[in-house]
């Protein structure tokens, strides 16, 4: 049943004239941390979003094992999206409710509407919740507000509740984007540890190289929604980097192989 690649053939989506993805090719095995970078409006999160079927492909397909996931309807998307969960830069929580209510909706698409909408949830559930807490060290913050915490923890929060989800696939769209350094990493550590401990395939978009190379074992590049480079952080060299980002981009880097913090800018 884990055995199952995620695998994108041809994938793409056009918004008028624009090609935000353009014929992406990917196999991606189960278990596998795939950082995908690229410059600014390269197509990465649109990818992210086609996966999961936030957003609907205009070509190509997306299959998981034997599962068209681009001919799924009704029930069966409603379980496609349980099973590849999203995290966003923006943490997505109900900033008025406390941290344990917030994991706890991570649960909801499990509920019938009135049970929904009375936010009823079981001891298991409970239970669940916090040993996600607990393994993402925000016991002491489980009945505070999430609007209250500082970003790191929140996006630990929304961790959290992915995980109630039960995933397979954790899709991540610029999950450190808006952290400070510790923060990210505490974040990025979080992301590994359900990838090893869990075997949760990771997908996650970065806009900076060296977090891609400390956590990945693969990284995807995009330009212009298309892929530049599928390999592993050792064959991403400044040559390959130049390529992908253009010149003006690499300006940005430091030219050692262990470059950078820098975002790169939009390449027009
Ligand atoms: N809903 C939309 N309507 C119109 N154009 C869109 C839409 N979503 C994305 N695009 C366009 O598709 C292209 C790819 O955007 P996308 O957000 O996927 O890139 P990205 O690599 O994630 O960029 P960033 O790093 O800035 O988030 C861009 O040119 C963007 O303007």
């Amino acid at each position: 049943m884990e055995q199952q690649h995620l695998i994108l053939t041809d994938l793409s989506r056009s918004f008028g004239a624009t090609k935000a993805v353009d014929r992406v090719t990917l196999d991606i095995p189960p278990g596998q941390f795939v950082g995908i970078i690229g410059p600014s409006g390269a197509g990465k999160s649109t990818m992210l979003r086609l996966i999961n079927r936030l957003v609907e492909p205009t070509g190509g397909s997306i299959h998981h094992g034997a599962t068209d996931v681009t001919a799924l309807r009704g029930r069966a998307l409603r379980q496609w999206r349980r099973d590849c969960a999203m995290i966003f830069q923006q943490f997505n929580l109900i900033e008025r409710l406390d941290v344990l209510t917030n994991v706890l909706t991570g649960r909801l698409a499990e509920h019938g509407f009135l049970s929904s909408m009375a936010m009823r949830f079981s001891d298991a559930e409970r239970a669940m919740a916090i040993q996600a807490l607990e393994r993402l060290d925000l016991v002491p913050q489980a009945l505070k507000r999430a609007g209250a915490l500082s970003g790191g923890q929140q996006q630990r929060v929304a961790i959290a509740k992915a995980l109630l989800q039960r995933p397979r696939i954790m899709l991540a769209d610029e999950p450190i984007a808006s952290l400070d350094p510790g923060n990210a990493t505490r974040v990025m550590e979080a992301l590994r540890s359900i990838n090893r401990d869990d075997g949760l395939t990771v997908l996650v978009n970065l806009h900076t190289l060296d977090t891609a190379r400390a956590y990945c074992h693969r990284i995807v590049a995009m330009r212009f929604g298309r892929i530049m480079f599928d390999g592993t952080p050792a064959q991403l060299t400044p040559d390959v980097v130049r390529d992908i980002y253009g010149s003006e981009g690499l300006a940005h880097f430091d030219e050692g192989v262990t470059s950078t913090a820098a975002r790169v800018p939009a390449l027009a």
